[in-house]
């Protein structure tokens, strides 16, 4: 598992799931499933739709859950006529925290690129943001064997012209397209793999006191019965968790992985 000095961070990524209505009831039930220890040694972060992020905001204040959230996206923008997009100080404003970047889902819909993806991250930052910034190889590139080249030139294009302050700021998400929503797990010697390289390209680029500040998750059909084995890897800090996010019980075990852990 991470370092001690990275606390370890289990985000749990909605997608176009949930009304405000089932946000409320899930992030409640969540908070219930975990006591005040659990919460402070495992970051916990739900990241819904745009649309529930008043009703968590609320929720999250009222009763003062220790859970963080954020959203799924952002515009490189600020503000201006931008239809359908949301702003980083619109996300500020509501409490976020982080704001998920660079999606495989956002890149291969949206058209999303390097540049698009820097642009976002560098907006995130400006905006009091944390960005989890995606990276991860389709299939094609993994039978290639080129994956660790493959995911350190997306972080590289993610990350220019950052300085090495704004970098540490950063979560760094491995998660290879074909682990999505497929079932098929990477072994944590694949998600050990990639995100090792993650740490290494960082170290090069902005320095190892940086590089050891960065937390890097896996993610790609994390659930309760493989979190325990991923995490336990030394360059795993956390995990980007879709459809078992979606269960309160369920993403409460992922994060409780820590009692699965041999010590
Ligand atoms: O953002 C989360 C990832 O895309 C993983 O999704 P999944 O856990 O449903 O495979």
């Amino acid at each position: 598992m991470a370092s001690a000095t990275r606390r370890p961070l289990m985000a749990g990524n909605w997608k176009m799931n949930l009304n405000h209505l089932e946000a409320n009831l899930l992030v409640q039930k969540l908070a219930a499933s975990l006591t005040e220890k659990q919460l402070t040694d495992v970051e916990t972060v739900v990241l819904p739709p745009f649309t529930d992020l008043r009703t968590v905001q609320t929720a999250v204040d009222g009763d003062k859950l220790l859970i963080g959230y954020g959203a799924q996206d952002l515009s490189p923008h600020a503000s201006g006529a931008y239809t359908g997009d949301i702003s980083g100080p619109m996300l500020a404003k509501l409490g976020c925290t982080y704001v998920v970047v660079g999606h495989s889902e956002r890149r291969a819909y949206h058209h999303e690129d390097d540049s698009v993806v820097n642009a976002k991250v560098q907006a995130a930052l400006t905006h009091g943001l944390t960005p989890i910034l995606c990276v991860g190889e389709g299939l094609d590139i993994r039978d290639q064997g080129t994956h660790v080249a493959h995911c350190s030139d997306q972080l590289d294009g993610a990350l220019k012209g950052l300085t090495a302050e704004q970098v540490a700021k950063v979560v760094v998400a491995y998660e290879p397209v074909w682990a999505i929503g497929t079932g098929k797990t990477a072994t944590p010697e694949d998600a050990q793999e990639v995100c090792e390289a993650v740490r290494q390209r960082l170290a090069e680029s902005f320095g190892q006191d940086t590089a050891d500040k960065v937390r890097v998750l896996y993610g790609g059909s994390v659930k309760s019965s493989n979190v325990a084995a991923i995490m336990a890897k030394p360059d795993v800090d956390g995990a980007l968790v879709g459809g078992a996010s979606l269960d309160a019980e369920e993403f409460a075990k992922i994060c409780r992985f820590p009692e699965h852990i041999a010590r």
